[in-house]
């Protein structure tokens, strides 16, 4: 079957200002996530997690490496080609909401809809108002995003990334600004609509408990994705006794990454 996202050898590289050599930020990165799947990515400030979204959302193009979504290669595509497979394929739910203030919470999740063509007002509004209904804000579908809360704007963003129907959803704190229960009622539904039809989450949090609701973990580190072992390891070696496993303490701790976090290089 072919896999939802095929990552092979992506690198990334940023000249920096005053510096002769340029700052590798992505480096030979490789990664599949099958359909129906979820990865979390965790990682430290300026660990390369945002670079790694934005190529993946076709944002940003690797120097080296392929980034292959449902089977199409797309470095080489051009521009053209690249943002409307983003369009079409990609769902995004970033930091940054970009949310229109004077607009209605309906007329912003509308929005991507104005780019399809061939839908008339009414479906267009009907559409964003079951996406509004999904996050829990079938109540607010009026409401200018200036009289939401930080929260209830987030989910705003959450329904806009969806209302196209994307196979790729890409999160960055999707529940930052959301209390634990309306958190965890958003990620159900990140999670459940990754599992339909062979689409695919990937998921970038500083949240551990959250990551760990993904089918797989990975750290970036300096540029380089080490896939968690710790999971594989605590089918075979009780909680208890993890920390004492010579593996483990070989693999030897990672500043600021939590302890059942540890992994190890193997990518
Ligand atoms: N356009 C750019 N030009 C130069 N350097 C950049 C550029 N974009 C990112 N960087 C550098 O690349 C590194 C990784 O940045 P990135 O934003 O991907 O990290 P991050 O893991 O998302 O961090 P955070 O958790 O703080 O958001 C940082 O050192 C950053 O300064």
């Amino acid at each position: 079957m072919t896999a939802a996202v095929e990552l092979a050898g992506v690198t990334k590289r940023f000249k920096l200002r005053g510096r002769k050599d340029p700052l590798t930020v992505l480096d030979d990165i490789s990664l599949t996530v099958p359909g129906g799947g979820s990865i979390a990515i965790v990682g430290l400030s300026g660990a390369g997690k945002s670079t790694l979204l934005n190529a993946l959302g076709l944002l940003e193009r690797p120097d080296e490496g392929t980034i292959s979504l449902f089977g199409r290669e797309t470095t080489t595509l051009p521009e053209r080609e690249r943002a409307w497979l983003r369009g079409k394929t990609i769902g995004f739910v970033f930091q940054q909401l970009n949310l229109l203030s004077g607009r209605s919470a309906r007329q912003q999740v509308a929005v991507p809809l104005l780019y399809e063509g061939g839908r008339s007002l009414r479906r267009r509004y009907r559409l964003a108002d079951e996406a509004l209904r999904r996050v829990g804000l079938g109540e607010r579908l009026h409401s200018k995003v200036s009289e939401l809360s930080g929260g209830e704007q987030q989910r705003v963003a959450i329904a806009r990334a969806l209302i196209r129907d994307p196979r790729l959803i890409l999160a960055d704190e999707p529940t930052g600004a959301l209390d634990p229960v309306t958190a965890a009622q958003v990620m159900d539904l990140l999670f459940a609509t990754a599992r339909e039809d062979g689409r695919a989450l990937i998921l970038v949090t500083h949240d551990h408990h959250l990551a760990r609701r993904a089918d797989r973990l990975y750290t970036l580190d300096a540029g380089r994705l080490y896939a968690d072992q710790v999971r594989t390891e605590q089918e075979i070696i009780p909680l208890d006794q993890r920390l004492y496993t010579g593996t483990l303490r070989e693999l030897g701790p990672r500043a600021g990454v939590d302890r059942d976090f540890r992994h190890g290089g193997g990518r």
